[in-house]
């Protein structure tokens, strides 16, 4: 098992008399948690969130346990020359893929972002939207232990945040942890293990995370073994799990963690029985 991630007692300031961004930082993250960092303008979510990416180092204090990180920066620089898969393929490559694998990884992502039509098109010539896809592709096609993602949804369209969101369930099923950023409030609301709020230097833990779970459920009927226990995978994405019969549950699911969760049941051993898949309306009624 990996160690935390852990910040002890970390303060930033840039240049050497400059004031203090943040200050006496204490943060552990975990294997497998979804993390939610908060603040206003200016207030040093970027720089805490570059901290943890390990692309800056704090000014004082430790840290320790880094994982295989990766990191969707809040304004990646598009104009690389190359085009969009080669720099994708590159970057597989030094995540430590073959140029195979790399290749593979790099079409899928494009694919699964809705931007395969763009794989040769050259980084300079890419839209906003088009050049964030690839600045998230090149931090997922890694498969990283820690995802840290700053406004990473900001300039994608309805498909590929939603494709995003469904790569954090997925990051977060697989054991990875996800710290990220983000101006809307319901992004991945009621999935997050723990919120911080930066404020006046300090990370300060919002008491209970959202406890009601928002955004649009799916429900889904399963029937698994007479003793079967649900798969780990399941009980960690699921809002909640009723056993109505003996081995059979109803799973109020969260709809990014949904295809997480269908996988989990239909590739158990033995395999679970979905007897349904129902959506269920946002209770809140707030649209994305
Ligand atoms: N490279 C840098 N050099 C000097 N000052 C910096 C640098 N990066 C950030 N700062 C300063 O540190 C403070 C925090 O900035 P940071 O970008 O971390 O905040 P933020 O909460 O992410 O802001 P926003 O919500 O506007 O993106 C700001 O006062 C900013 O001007």
């Amino acid at each position: 098992m990996r160690p935390d991630l852990c910040l002890q007692n970390a303060g930033r300031r840039y240049g050497l008399r400059g004031p203090w961004v943040l200050r006496g930082v204490d943060l552990t993250v975990a294997p497998g948690r979804l993390i939610r960092v908060e603040g206003g303008n200016g207030s040093g979510k970027s720089t805490l969130l570059r901290l943890l990416a390990g692309i800056d180092a704090p000014s004082e204090g430790r840290m320790t346990g880094r994982p295989r990180t990766a990191y969707v920066p809040e304004r990646f620089p598009p104009a690389l020359p190359f085009t969009a898969a080669g720099y994708l393929t590159h970057l597989g490559r030094v995540h430590g893929l073959t140029r195979t694998a790399a290749a593979r990884a790099a079409g899928e992502w494009l694919e699964r972002l809705g931007a395969a039509a763009y794989a040769d098109t050259p980084m300079a010539r890419l839209s906003k939207g088009s050049s964030q896809k690839v600045a998230v592709a090149q931090a997922l096609l890694g498969e990283p232990e820690l995802l840290v993602l700053d406004e990473a949804w900001t300039g994608l369209d309805t498909e590929a945040r939603a494709e995003l969101e469904r790569a954090v369930a997925e990051r977060t099923a697989a054991g990875g942890s996800v710290v990220f950023v983000d101006h809307d409030p319901r992004r991945l609301a009621g999935l997050s293990d723990a919120t911080y709020a930066v404020r006046d230097g300090s990370l300060v833990e919002r008491a209970s995370a959202e406890p009601v779970p928002s955004g649009p459920q799916v429900i889904v009927d399963a029937q698994g073994p007479p003793d079967g226990r649900l798969p780990a995978e399941v009980h960690a994405s699921v809002s909640s799990a009723e056993e109505t019969a003996p081995g059979r549950y109803r799973l109020t699911v969260p709809a990014p963690h949904s295809d997480v969760v269908l996988r989990a049941l239909l590739t158990a051993r033995p395999p679970w029985h979905v007897a349904s898949v129902v959506q269920r309306e946002d209770p809140t009624g707030s649209r994305r």
